[in-house]
């Protein structure tokens, strides 16, 4: 090493030899009374850092007490609002979390799940939404409960994308009584409990591992939920509820795949999937036959068409570029083979959610009973729910920037081949005819009501454009750093 190079610790070394050598009472004392000011120092150090973690410890407990016992908490969670309700449904947390696991909760617990179930009008459905804390999830269920349904909710609050999102949808819920369960829908004792302590008469089925590229990453995640989480959901509807449930789940405008013949109706061929995550949805649909004809369960399948929105998913596209727009990032815009814009058939989340309620009040009972035994044959059906219009992707960014005043920095490249399909577009005559499903929101005023929420959600201080476009400088940056922060970093 060259003699110029000292380093801090030759530095160090060099001192403490010095120290050793050193003669004389002045020495000796500083070096006494900097030794007590090490170790009083180093005790002060030793308790604030117990402090700290047992408060860490304390507010983790709080925050996720499902890591740490095998819980199905009815929590309110999140960083949003408190409320009278979700005060109590936090010590119901406490009570339950430290509860055994094989009593579900206990007493306190039963009585909410019975409370949160049961309708609050005549002739009401009582059902259970699971992914409930999620995107459609958490709009469905608002949407039953404020119509006088009963609604519990199961979430497992995974982290495929940003967990606290999903924590303030349901601290939403809880606002408005409905209780979220926080548990995954492979726990089959944890299901069988709430059909027992609870006659559900719908089951919509909600909980999912979304998204079609993330299908690459993380096969197995697909398999999970969308396949051994479906027949978990579907065996105790069929062979455990009594009575029998009629079953309402998300299926995916991606099985048609490969499909060219356009607009997409039911009648279409779905065996050329594009993606796993497609390949998942349409095996839940030859699942969904199998337990109709076997147990006779009523079975409807939702092929929802990328459904956007507030309270939306932050791993979609038009989510993730509004975040890229504020923050002044590129996006990253796929082009078809044949040089044409991807487009899709965007579905607003309130005609989505209509087509869910209509799916649920038209669904038919089931026909089957825990004995196995049927009395006949159960509705089974399928359903397109997107908005009729495809609408290239280069235009919704075009939408945002106009919302946003703000510019897109674009990058154009080709399609990569990670299971995207380059066009969707529904045919909903079936879903029209049978619940009267008609969409009428239009992108550009639905990604308006995006918009608005975001901004607001994430404190963010950009000002909406009424009118067209504006520059740049027009963006004031974000007041609220650490909320801005926070819809930097969301998962995607
Ligand atoms: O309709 C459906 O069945 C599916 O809709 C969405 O899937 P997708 O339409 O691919 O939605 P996004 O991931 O938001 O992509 C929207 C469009 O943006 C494009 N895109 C996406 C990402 C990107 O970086 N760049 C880009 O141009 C895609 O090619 C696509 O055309 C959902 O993510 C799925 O969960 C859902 O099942």
């Amino acid at each position: 090493m060259p003699s110029s190079g000292i380093t801090a610790v030759d530095a160090a070394a060099k001192g403490m030899k010095l120290e050793r050598y050193a003669s004389g009472g002045a020495l000796l004392l500083r070096r006494a009374t900097s030794a007590k000011l090490v170790s009083a120092s180093s005790h002060l150090l030793f308790r604030a850092t117990v402090l700290a973690t047992l408060a860490l410890v304390f507010l983790f407990t709080l925050h996720y007490p499902s890591l740490l016992s095998r819980s199905f908490n009815l929590s309110a969670g999140g960083a949003h609002p408190s409320s009278s309700s979700a005060a109590s449904h936090r010590s119901l947390l406490m009570s339950s979390s430290s509860s055994s696991s094989a009593s579900y909760g206990g007493a306190a617990w039963e009585k909410e799940i019975r409370r949160s179930a049961r309708p609050s009008r005549d002739g009401g459905i009582s059902v259970l939404v699971t992914g409930a804390a999620g995107f459609v999830g958490t709009h469905c269920s608002l949407a039953l409960k404020a119509r006088g349904d009963g609604v519990v909710g199961l979430d497992n609050f995974n982290s495929y994308y940003d967990p606290s999102l999903k924590r303030a949808r349901q601290a939403l819920l809880s606002t408005r009584g409905v209780a979220v369960v926080d548990a995954d829908i492979n726990d089959t004792p944890l299901l069988e409990k709430l059909f027992d302590v609870a006659a559900f008469t719908h089951v919509l089925h909600l909980a999912a591992q979304a998204g079609v590229r993330y299908a690459m990453e993380a096969p197995q995640a697909y398999v999970a939920s969308n396949v051994a989480g479906l027949v978990s959901v579907l065996e105790v509807a069929a062979k455990h509820a009594d009575p029998q449930p009629a079953v309402v789940w998300a299926s995916s405008s991606s099985v048609y795949g490969l499909n060219t013949d356009a607009p997409f109706s039911e009648e279409h061929r779905t065996d050329r999937p594009a993606s796993l995550y497609a390949a998942t949805k349409k095996a839940g649909e030859a699942i969904a036959h199998t337990y109709n004809h076997i147990y006779g369960l009523s079975v409807t399948g939702l092929r929802f068409f990328t459904v956007y929105g507030p309270w939306g998913r932050p791993d979609m596209a038009y989510f993730f570029f509004a975040r890229s727009i504020v923050a002044g990032e590129p996006v990253t815009l796929f082009r078809a083979a044949d040089g044409s814009d991807a487009r899709r058939d965007f579905t607003y989340i309130d005609d989505v959610v209509k087509g869910c309620l209509g799916a649920l009040d038209t669904a038919g009972k089931s026909t089957g009973s825990r004995s196995g035994k049927k009395s006949g044959p159960a509705p089974l059906r399928v359903y397109n729910l997107g908005n009729t219009s495809p609408v290239p992707v280069t235009r919704m960014v075009a939408i945002l920037e106009k919302l946003l005043g703000k510019k897109a920095n674009k990058r154009i490249v080709t399609m990569p081949s990670n299971g995207d399909v380059p066009f969707t577009h529904a045919n909903v005559s079936h879903a029209a005819r049978d619940f009267g499903y008609r969409p009428t929101t239009s992108l550009e005023a639905g990604l308006r009501h995006f918009v608005d929420w975001f901004v607001q959600y994430y404190k963010l201080d950009v000002k909406i454009a009424k009118g067209g476009a504006r520059s740049a400088a027009d963006i004031k940056p974000a007041k609220k750093k650490k909320a801005a922060a926070a819809v930097m970093s969301a998962s995607s």
